[in-house]
């Protein structure tokens, strides 16, 4: 299953809002589908924002027809700042757009035809990296899964997540592929159950055991000692190592804390962001309120209720194991191992 796809200049991606029930694409002839779709969580995930962001980038360079370099340069960095304003959170977003106009602003040439090319090529080249590392994030995660290894996961870190083969998800796939004949809880991840609709679904296509339990059941899944280790994704890494995950990951890490668990975060370099001191500095994306008071479009609270909707919340560092990355595991002290990393 393709999270997107680019066909002759249109991007065709995968509408996750309406999985598990239908497997529907949309066809993207403009950034402002894109944003919309990215906004709307019809594409969402840290690393698929991030390439979709970059085809969204070419769709409105090339909807423009620039006749020179300027009005092109100019474009593209109009387009960049309409799909970055989309949700804040998740740094691989900027990440893919920055590195798309500093390609563009670093080649000197004046022909906007090649000028096009670079971009759709960096756009392909973000999209085949990342599924590259996912496969080197399972490879370097499951050498931490035990044979047998009862995981519980949390929202969707999967291929649904990525271009492709997912972080946490490419840890279990990868120890599936090499025989550990695990076992999953995915938690169902309230309000937009992207643990329900989509790891439960993505793990099932592929006959991996998955057993789904509502977000209040994990506590009582460890304590009763059913879970060996804990994986999710991020959306973003500060250079400290708290990571922001989607709402409820820290619950978890106090969680496998109190019991005993190992907690791992699995993400590619592209999610961590050395600029941010700690993950007090990662903006923390707060969303409409219908998203808790209705299920399905239907009320499940009273009209007028107030909500507090916020999308990610922040687990220190302090809680979490070891980071799988797509260049190696990084374990405490973080600032010294992420940083490392980027060396290697
Ligand atoms: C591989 S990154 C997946 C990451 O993104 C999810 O958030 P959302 O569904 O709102 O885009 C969640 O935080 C996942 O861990």
């Amino acid at each position: 299953m393709e999270t997107m796809r680019w066909e002759d200049g249109v991007l065709l991606l995968l509408d996750q809002t309406r999985l598990p029930g239908k497997v529907e694409y949309i066809q993207c002839r403009d950034h402002v589908t894109v944003a919309e779709a990215i906004r709307s969580l019809r594409v969402r995930g840290a690393p698929a924002i991030g390439a979709a962001a970059a085809y969204g980038l070419v769709l409105g360079v090339l909807a423009a027809r620039p006749r020179n370099r300027q009005e092109l340069l100019a474009r593209a960095r109009e387009v960049a700042e309409v799909l970055a304003s989309t949700r804040p959170t998740a740094v691989n977003l900027t990440w893919a757009l920055n590195r798309l106009l500093h390609k563009l602003e670093a080649t000197p040439s004046q022909d906007t035809r090649e000028l096009t090319e670079l971009l759709i090529n960096e756009a392909h080249a973000i999209y085949q990296e990342d599924r590259e590392g996912n496969k080197r994030i399972g490879r370097y995660g499951q050498e931490l899964v035990p044979p047998g290894a009862r995981i519980l996961t949390h929202c969707n870190a999967g291929a649904l997540a990525t271009a492709g083969y997912g972080t946490a998800l490419g840890v279990i796939r990868a120890a599936q592929e090499a025989g550990k004949r695990v076992s999953v809880y995915a938690s169902e991840t309230r309000p937009l159950l992207q643990g329900a609709r989509l790891t439960a679904w993505e793990l099932l296509q592929e006959n991996i055991p998955v057993t789904l339990i509502t977000d209040n059941m994990a506590a009582y899944l460890m304590a009763r000692g059913m879970v060996d280790l804990v994986v999710v994704g991020a959306d973003r890494i500060a250079s400290n190592g708290d990571v922001a995950n989607k709402i409820g990951t820290y619950g978890l890490a106090v969680l496998a804390r109190e019991h005993g668990v190992p907690f791992y975060v699995a993400a590619p370099l592209s999610t961590i962001d050395l600029s941010l001191d700690s993950g007090k500095d990662i903006p923390i994306e707060e969303r409409r309120p219908e998203e808790v008071t209705h299920l399905a479009g239907i009320p499940v609270a009273p009209r007028g209720i107030k909500v507090w909707n916020p999308a990610f919340d922040i687990t220190p560092a302090r809680l979490i194991t070891a980071i799988i990355t797509d260049q190696g595991v990084a374990r405490p002290p973080y600032r010294e191992s992420l940083a490392g990393l980027f060396k290697a």
